[in-house]
């Protein structure tokens, strides 16, 4: 089998060709910066994340865009809150988000453009479809015009166009031909900051800087679109509707990840019902944070709770204890290993990444089999194994993302740390102290640290 993917526009799982062999390109709906992230945010991201690694796997180039939107009427909020320009809070949270992807471990974008830095491109986009009879210029403002495209919009949501509700974008309905239009640009209004077009001061609509954005850095067609399910009506439906409108084909498979909730609510700045990445980090590490975020299928939803998050922390440890057992016997692993079949499969099955990590779990079982046997060739293979699957999943605790971050500077510290505590049991033993050394032990047992004596000297790591 080869890869599979859900595509919300067909609603099928369907083969993945890329328009161009050996090239993928895809575009993902990013941050609207009006706030830090939230775990929900970064769920999106490391789910697309590993949609990425699993092309980049497979050989392909793969152009990656995942934008940000700098303005819109929240951040226009925040900063009058604020008394600050709007760029200083979108500028401040844009950062928030960056550094939370990046302690996430989700490879750096190949494009991440602002929205606020494409309106010649807009203003292109508008043109094209008003000289097409799609759009209209309306005291100050721009409308898509729904019913010139009445036969194809509401496809991607399955919808009927006499069904759908008024477009609640702006408060000048009046100014539509039909209250289903929607505002590809604002008009000025006071106070808002503007930039000029042919038809008169304004911002953009939301909907607009996308398709701006995705096919002025991947062509008019291009692969994969991705976003939150919360994004499929109207946002992406717009995105569709303008852009082929327009006359490009635009994306060819359409990806949404579920949503992560709390309390069966999706978690969302608007609400402030957030989880944000930094308190997150408090109760686990980030690459556990991950795991737990990329284990369920990216499609379902994920009701948030401490204790499924500390599960999988626990699960990621099962499997991170595999990997530094093998490492200290198996010093050179192979990077080209195939991986198992069944690893495969799962990945190919649009990105069945919780039959993935059970693939995973099992050659550690078998792993941890063989190091208690003491075959190292078996050992040799199943670390190669793991560490290749671990590889694709952003999760390999030997890479240098886990190596050199927070967490493993972090395990440097505690390694030293173990090291003066054992030394001061061995010298306890020594002295036949027994007491003082079991008491050393139990102590760092209530820290969490359980040591065990190896051939190879003590070694430790922390309990499950
Ligand atoms: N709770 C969530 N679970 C999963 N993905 C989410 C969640 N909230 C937002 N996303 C996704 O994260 C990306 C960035 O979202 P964006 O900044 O537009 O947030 P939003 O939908 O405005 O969120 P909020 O409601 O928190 O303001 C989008 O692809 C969106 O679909
Ligand atoms: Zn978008």
């Amino acid at each position: 089998m080869s890869l599979h993917l859900y595509d919300t526009s067909t609603r099928t799982v369907r083969e993945f060709v890329p328009v161009e062999p050996g090239r993928v390109s895809m575009y993902l709906c990013g941050a609207t910066v009006q706030a830090p992230p939230h775990i929900g945010h970064i769920r999106s991201g490391v789910n697309f994340d590993v949609l990425r690694r699993w092309l980049l796997r497979q050989g392909y180039d793969v152009t990656f865009c995942r934008n940000v939107t700098d303005l819109d009427d929240k951040i226009i909020r925040v900063s009058a809150g604020e008394g600050v320009p709007w760029f200083v809070v979108s500028e401040r949270n844009q950062r928030a988000f960056t550094w939370a992807y990046d302690h996430l471990g989700c490879l750096p974008p190949t494009v991440e453009p602002r929205a606020m830095g494409h309106v010649p491109e807009m203003i292109e986009l508008m043109r094209r479809l008003i000289d097409k009879g799609h759009a209209y210029a309306s005291g100050g403002d721009v409308y898509f015009d729904v019913v010139s495209y009445a036969d194809r919009y509401g496809k991607l949501s399955n919808q009927k166009l006499e069904n759908l509700r008024a477009a609640d974008d702006t408060d000048t309905d009046s100014l539509k031909r039909d209250p289903r239009d929607f505002a590809l640009w604002k008009g000025a209004k006071p106070g808002e900051p503007t930039w000029p077009t042919p038809w008169g001061k304004g911002r953009p609509g939301w909907h607009l800087e996308c398709s701006a954005m995705a096919t002025k850095y991947l062509g008019g067609t291009f692969d994969i679109h991705g976003g939150g399910v919360d994004l499929i009506f109207p946002h992406h439906e717009n995105e569709i509707a303008q852009s082929q409108a327009a006359g490009d084909g635009f994306a060819r498979y359409w990806l949404h990840n579920g949503m992560l909730k709390l309390g069966g609510e999706k978690m969302s700045k608007s609400l402030g019902n957030s989880l944000l990445i930094p308190d997150m980090l408090r109760k686990v590490r980030a690459v556990e944070l991950r795991y737990y975020l990329v284990a369920a299928h990216y499609r379902s939803a994920i009701d948030y709770s401490d204790e499924a998050l500390q599960e999988a922390a626990a699960g990621y440890r099962r499997i991170e204890g595999f990997v530094t057992r093998a490492a200290e016997v198996i010093h050179d692993v192979d990077a080209a290993a195939p991986l198992p079949q069944a690893f495969v499969d799962a990945m190919d099955d649009d990105l069945n990444v919780s039959q993935a990590l059970a693939v995973v779990h099992e050659v550690v079982r078998e792993g941890n089999v063989a190091l208690a046997q003491g075959n190292k060739e078996q050992v040799a293979r199943l670390l190669a194994e793991t560490q290749n699957m671990l590889d694709v999943l952003g999760l390999d605790p030997r890479s240098e993302q886990w190596r050199t971050t927070g967490d493993s500077g972090l395990r440097d510290v505690v390694d030293a740390l173990v090291a003066v505590a054992l030394e001061q049991r061995q010298a306890a033993r020594a002295r036949k102290d027994y007491a003082a050394a079991d008491a050393i032990r139990d102590q760092l047992a209530a820290a969490g640290i359980v040591v065990e004596d190896t051939p190879q000297g003590p070694r430790w790591e922390l309990a499950q």
